[in-house]
């Protein structure tokens, strides 16, 4: 139902029906609330979109859950979706900086003796550091203002000392953060791995965040989360701003409707709740928090081929790219078996050319001909403006940390970016949802 139909008073009302909206809205149905969720597209799912290509379904956004997202197994379980292992036999493909392809098994591409030993000794040093971080408040610690006074890429420079250990690190970190490790700041690389169980955890495969998927697709969660809420859920009503007093909010849509609420939930990503407008405004570290945190330049690309050829040839259809434009390829065909789908992930735009000429490199020619091709630039989308979540620059956690999370009056924070287990993930996003709830009721 759209923004013509909106009620005009609820006792909560909850902005974005991604995975934490969705499912804060779901907890506080369940306890009895009057909830109203108004979201700005005319969909619901947010970052985790479903869509059909070459006759499949096939994920644009979110898509790969793994040992440790409990919630997120929980969720499936819960609404019937079944869960099944990401194809991971044969052998996956690194493609070098100067375009040689390698290829290798296991979590971490195979180099040379020294190459090895400096990466494996920077990954231990990471996972050290990563250790020292309190996912729920990341800023405190002895050590923070020092790791998060650097970057991630300079941490890299200082700490590997061949250039194929580097450059590893370095592709392995645009294709977790969909950004250069020099955007990040180290202490939020740090409490990004921690927050997920260690760096290992977020890059494995089998044992990682990429181990399963949900069959008929990730989108399935939110639209079977939506169909719960029925006509509580609100589509293309974007919320533009946000009054507050001692008893109350208003919640004013892009139409000029408003609705009047016990309490507000904001879940949509913190650069975009910085763009709503607050009456009266909101504290400075708030503002000065969403000031500064942009999202990731995640752009997926999906191939759908007649069916998973590169299997037969003994390659699992995970590849990780030194050289670009595409950062990372990862099977992506169905459960049922029949078409075969490929998903390529990079952080900066590159024409589809590129793309197919980059898999074509990797998997032969038979790449260059996909039946139906879908791509989705997340940072053109005006309600997500990127992805695959907010990065956090030098001197953010420390000096604005607290304000991700605390509620200012009425007006509460959940998505994703507010997680303190699985920032940045669908589990995260569903951990958001229910945590918002509980503050709330
Ligand atoms: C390409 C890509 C790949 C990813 N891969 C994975 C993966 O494999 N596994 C994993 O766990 N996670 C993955 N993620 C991350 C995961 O999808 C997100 O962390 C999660 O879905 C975020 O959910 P959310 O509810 O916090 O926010 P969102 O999904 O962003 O939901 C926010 C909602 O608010 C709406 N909205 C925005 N502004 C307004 C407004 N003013 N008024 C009303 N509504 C508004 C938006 O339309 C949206 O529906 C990926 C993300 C991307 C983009």
């Amino acid at each position: 139902m759209t923004d013509h139909h909106t009620p005009d008073r609820a006792d909560v009302v909850v902005v974005g029906a991604g995975m934490a909206g969705l499912t804060c809205a779901n907890v506080l149905l369940g306890r009895g609330a009057d909830v109203l969720v108004l979201e700005a597209r005319d969909h619901v799912g947010g970052r985790t979109r479903t869509v059909e290509a070459g006759g499949e379904s096939v994920d644009l956004g979110g898509q790969f859950i793994g040992p440790g997202q409990d919630r997120a197994y929980a969720l499936a379980a819960e609404l019937g979706i079944e869960v099944f292992a990401t194809y991971n036999a044969g052998d996956h493909l690194m493609e070098t900086a100067a375009g040689r392809v390698r290829p290798w098994r296991g979590t971490v591409p195979r180099l040379s003796v020294p190459e090895t030993l400096d990466l494996a000794q920077a990954m231990a040093r990471f996972e050290r550091l990563a250790r020292t971080i309190d996912p729920s408040s990341p800023w405190t610690g002895s050590g923070a203002a020092g790791l998060d006074g650097q970057t991630l890429g300079g941490w890299l420079r200082r700490t590997l000392w061949t250039t194929g250990g580097r450059e590893l690190f370095t592709a392995a970190s645009r294709l977790l953060w969909a950004c250069e490790p020099g955007e990040l700041s180290l202490l939020h690389a740090l409490f990004y791995a921690r927050a997920a169980g260690g760096l290992r955890a977020v890059m494995a495969t089998e044992g990682g965040a990429q181990q399963d998927r949900l069959d008929g697709g990730a989108g399935e969660m939110a639209r079977r989360l939506a169909a719960r809420l029925g006509d509580r859920v609100r589509l293309a009503t974007p919320v533009r701003a946000i009054t507050r007093d001692a008893s109350h909010v208003v919640v004013t849509t892009g139409s000029g409707r408003s609705v009047r609420a016990g309490q507000v939930v904001v879940a949509i990503p913190p650069t975009l709740a910085g763009r709503i407008h607050y009456d009266p405004p909101l504290p400075a570290a708030r503002d000065r928090l969403t000031q500064r945190l942009p999202m990731g330049g995640a752009i997926k690309c999906v191939l759908v081929y007649g069916g998973p050829f590169w299997r037969a040839a003994g390659f699992s259809g995970q590849a990780l790219s030194l050289r670009g434009p595409v950062d990372g390829v990862a099977d992506s065909s169905p459960r049922s078996g029949g078409r075969g789908v490929l998903v390529a992930v990079m952080h900066r735009p590159a024409p589809q050319e590129a793309v197919l000429n980059q898999l074509t490199r990797l998997f032969g020619a038979e790449a260059a001909r996909p039946l139906a091709a879908v791509r989705h630039d997340w940072s053109a989308d005006p309600f997500s403006r990127g992805g695959y979540a907010a990065l956090f620059p030098p001197y953010t956690w420390t000096r604005y940390g607290p304000a991700v999370r605390e509620p200012v009056g009425r007006i509460h924070w959940a998505g994703s970016e507010t997680a303190t287990r699985w920032y940045g993930y669908i589990d995260g996003a569903i951990r958001s949802g229910e945590a918002a709830a509980e503050a709330v009721l």
